[in-house]
């Protein structure tokens, strides 16, 4: 069994300050710090770490922040399927203020060079037994290779934006937290196009929509320290679950377990669970 991931990477630079700068001002950085980020790249560790047997294909640029991304997906035991780019590695230049007020200015850089699959990334596709994907990367890409895989073909459906109908018709599973189901018509409107459904709702849980059945999970309750990648945390879980063969409800309690796991960390990438801390969690 395995799960292929094409999606994008991104290195977060993260300054802390007192207040946002105005336009024209600088304004002094109480602490900086550099993480390993991207939905793509996110979400592949969590499924890798849940025990996924993992290859994440995307777009890097030959620089640091690239080399950077490959070193923290190999130490999660991702496979890498990377090109190099001449752009740049996707940076997301992020500001937070002492009042938790963030100001964030994204460069696609490669993620936006990741077009038209080679024939090597077309046969990986292919021969995924799960597909997971995002919208960080063009959105021709992610339908071509929704159409390409012959296994099962998740969506997650994040940052939304307006979808064509012959990705949805590709689509096995969408997962969307509710805001992005709210912008892409409503659970309804969805489930006429794609046969399974998943809504996060933060601390809530998450609802599994198939055909005429609407199923609960609720969220599990812990002491929040920063709910930041907790949807790419829940993504990359939930695939690996479903790649072991699981049915969709107990997958998405997985799922929910994993993601709560991440909430009581700091950071993204770092507060993504192993197998072993998502199955301990409730003894
Ligand atoms: N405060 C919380 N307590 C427990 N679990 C949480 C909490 N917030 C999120 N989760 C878990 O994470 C899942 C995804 O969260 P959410 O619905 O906020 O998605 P998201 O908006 O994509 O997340 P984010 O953008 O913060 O990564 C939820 O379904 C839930 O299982």
């Amino acid at each position: 069994m395995s799960v292929l991931v094409v999606g994008s990477g991104n290195v977060d630079l993260v300054s802390r300050v007192e207040r946002i700068p105005a336009p024209g001002e600088t304004v002094l950085s109480t602490g900086f710090a550099t993480h390993a980020g991207g939905k793509g790249n996110n979400q592949a560790t969590a499924a890798a770490r849940a025990n996924a047997h993992t290859t994440f294909l995307g777009s890097f640029g030959d620089d640091d922040n690239g080399r950077r991304l490959l070193t923290s997906l190999t130490d999660s035991g991702v496979r890498p399927l990377v090109r190099t780019s001449t752009e740049p590695t996707g940076t997301a230049l992020i500001t937070v203020a002492a009042g938790g007020e963030n100001a964030i200015v994204v460069n696609a850089g490669a993620n936006a060079t990741l077009t038209d699959l080679t024939d090597a990334e077309r046969t990986a596709v292919a021969e995924a037994d799960v597909v997971l994907l995002q919208l960080e990367i063009p959105l021709a890409t992610v339908t071509e290779a929704a159409k390409a895989a012959t296994g099962t073909v998740v969506l997650n459906a994040a940052p939304a934006r307006p979808l064509p109908r012959d990705l949805l018709e590709s689509v096995d599973l969408l997962i969307v937290n509710e805001h992005e189901a709210a912008q892409l018509g409503g659970a309804e409107a969805l489930l006429d196009v794609v046969p399974r459904l998943v809504v996060t709702l933060g601390a809530q849980g998450a609802v599994i929509h198939t055909g005429d059945t609407r199923t609960e999970v609720p969220g599990i309750p812990v002491q929040v320290v920063d709910t930041t990648g907790a949807g790419d945390t829940f993504c990359g879980a939930l695939v690996a679950r479903l790649d072991e063969g699981a049915a969709l409800e107990p997958s998405v309690r997985f799922a929910t377990t994993a993601a709560a796991v991440s909430v009581g960390r700091a950071g993204a990438v770092p507060a993504i669970p192993t197998r072993e801390e998502i199955d301990d969690f409730h003894r």
